[in-house]
């Protein structure tokens, strides 16, 4: 490839190009034929691109009506911002994050150059400035920003083709991996009129949880990451078997084995935003198609304690003897036309209305067809009993994976103490493997006796902590095991005197009937 000049050397020599062919134009209009204005015109041109053989693309900051800000400006500009911004000396800071952090980018009328399969760009960035003296609420008539692309003309199919493609998805993909992302909860609806609210709240999603320290066994973890790596990219495949690109996660287990902090640490590696679904602040089956509607791609809605949140069966029952209840209320209103009381009830009545939604409503959330609405999203139920979960629910299809954690085994509490001691090994690993096979401990238990307690704990003092816990829960559980076979005995004992007597009463009754039906 030739040598380039710069920039400022190029214009020169083509604006004094321009300048001498602007004269000779201006000569040819007058004094040449018709005729020979065409040949000469093209010659014209070639000459212009002899002397300058690139194209130039503008890229400019509004689009359409100037309100909408072009979201190619924004990719290219989060791609210079990664890529080139260490070679511009002119440099323009932008406060962001909650006026944490700042962001560099190229300032107006400087330039850079990119790289691209051995081909050469200049990127500029400019801004036209408005001639109006007045402020405008248009951003567009406050002057033009815009980014121009200058690449040989040779090289044009691969830029138009595959460059710009590649600057816009890698642009994309600066902007998922640098955004805040957010923990939504959903509000609790209050019904009535008014400024409709929005329907999640957010905060900065900041949890430290990562797979890297998450003690699951090595294996499932690692079937787990490349389960949701391989959902993150996998656009195209749902699109060619037709489903809808989403994905069901059920997490199940005793309190304390990981399930949250599986959730945080399954947003952290995707880079997805959280929406926490608190069911029983959902009105009905309406308002929580609303909040699906409301969600954005790239996220994970998480329904934690699901069997907790919904007595899906039991709630359709209530609601009618509720809604009975109702009615004849409406009627006893009339009798006693105390009104005071009437509104102490319907308060009373408001406290106790629960959640109206249904079963069918929840399936239709997870894979109806409002479902599909937005892309790469995940559902996450979790629960502590899962056997007592409606199997419509937790079928396969809506739910993909199931997923258990259980109490603390040996490769768990080996990365714990990895994680948590810095030791790969020790002479007490062996009777603490014992000890767990024995007894059940959940990780957040174990974690906690591991945690050094004062700067003298030492990796002995920990372990020794933890099998002195592992012992009094051994102690507790046999207690606890003896508590339950003595009450059962005396359960059992009570029960057959009970029967013993229910015979005697029986036997008297007999008796009794046999005197009255023969006396003597
Ligand atoms: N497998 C694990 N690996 C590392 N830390 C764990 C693990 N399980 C639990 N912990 C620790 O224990 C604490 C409680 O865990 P978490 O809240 O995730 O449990 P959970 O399964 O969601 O419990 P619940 O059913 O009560 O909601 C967390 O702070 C976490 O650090
Ligand atoms: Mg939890």
């Amino acid at each position: 490839m030739l040598p380039i000049p710069p920039m400022a050397d190029i214009m020169t020599k083509l604006s004094s190009a321009v300048g001498g062919l602007i004269i000779a134009y201006a000569m040819f209009q007058n004094y040449f034929p018709y005729e020979l204005r065409g040949p000469i015109k093209r010659y014209t041109q070639k000459f212009i691109s002899f002397l300058y053989p690139y194209i130039q693309i503008t890229f400019n900051e509004y689009q359409g009506d100037g309100f909408e800000r072009s979201k190619a400006y924004a990719a290219i500009q989060r791609y210079l911002n990664a890529n080139s911004t260490k070679q511009a000396k002119r440099l323009q800071a932008n406060v962001v994050r909650d006026s944490e952090s700042i962001v560099l980018s190229m300032a107006d009328h400087e330039e850079v150059t990119d790289e691209y399969k051995g081909i050469k760009l200049w990127w500029g960035s400019s801004q036209t400035i408005s001639n109006q003296q007045s402020i405008s609420i248009y951003p567009r008539e406050d002057g033009k920003r815009y980014f121009k692309l200058t690449f040989h003309k040779k090289h044009r199919d691969m830029i138009t083709n595959n460059y710009l493609k590649h600057v816009l998805e890698e642009g994309k993909a600066i902007t998922v991996r640098e955004r805040r992302r957010k923990l939504y909860t959903n509000n609790k609806s209050e019904g009535g009129y008014g400024y409709r609210r929005s329907m999640w709240s957010h905060v900065i999603f900041e949890h430290p949880a990562s797979f890297d320290t998450l003690a699951v066994d090595p294996r499932k973890k690692q079937e787990i990451i490349d389960d949701l790596i391989n959902f993150s990219k996998s656009k195209d495949y749902y699109a060619k078997i037709g489903k809808a690109w989403k994905r069901g996660y059920l997490l199940y287990g005793p309190p304390g084995t990981g399930k949250s902090t599986m959730i945080a640490a399954m947003a952290n590696l995707l880079k997805y935003d959280v929406y926490d679904l608190e069911l029983t602040g959902v009105k009905d089956n309406t308002e929580l198609r609303k909040l699906l509607i409301d969600t954005a791609s790239k996220s994970i809605i998480v329904i934690e304690d699901i069997d907790c949140s919904l007595d899906l069966t039991g709630q359709r029952e209530k609601r009618k003897a509720d809604k009975k209840k109702g009615d004849e209320n409406g009627k006893k209103k009339d009798e006693e036309k105390d009104e005071v009381k009437e509104k102490l009830k319907k308060l009373e009545e408001e406290k106790n209305k629960t959640s109206q939604v249904t079963l069918s409503g929840l399936l239709n959330f997870i894979d109806g067809l409002w479902s599909a609405c937005g892309e790469e999203r995940l559902i996450v139920f979790t629960t502590n009993y899962v056997e007592k979960l409606d199997p419509a629910l937790i079928r396969r299809g809506r739910m993909d994976m199931r997923i258990e954690l259980s109490y603390c085994g040996f490769e768990a509490f080996k990365f714990l103490a990895k994680n948590y001691l810095d030791i790969d090994s020790h002479e007490l690993f062996a009777t603490v493997g014992q000890q767990l096979e024995e007894t059940k401990m959940t990780p957040a238990d174990v974690a906690e006796n591991l945690m050094p307690k004062s700067g003298s704990d030492d990796a002995e003092t920990c372990l020794r902590r933890l099998m002195k816990a592992l012992e009094e829960a051994k102690e507790e559980e046999i207690r606890r095991k003896a508590e339950e076979e003595e009450k059962r005995k005396a359960e059992e004992e009570e029960k057959q005197k009970a029967e013993q007597l229910a015979k005697e009463e029986e036997e008297k009754d007999r008796k009794m009937v046999q005197i009255i039906i023969n006396p003597e």
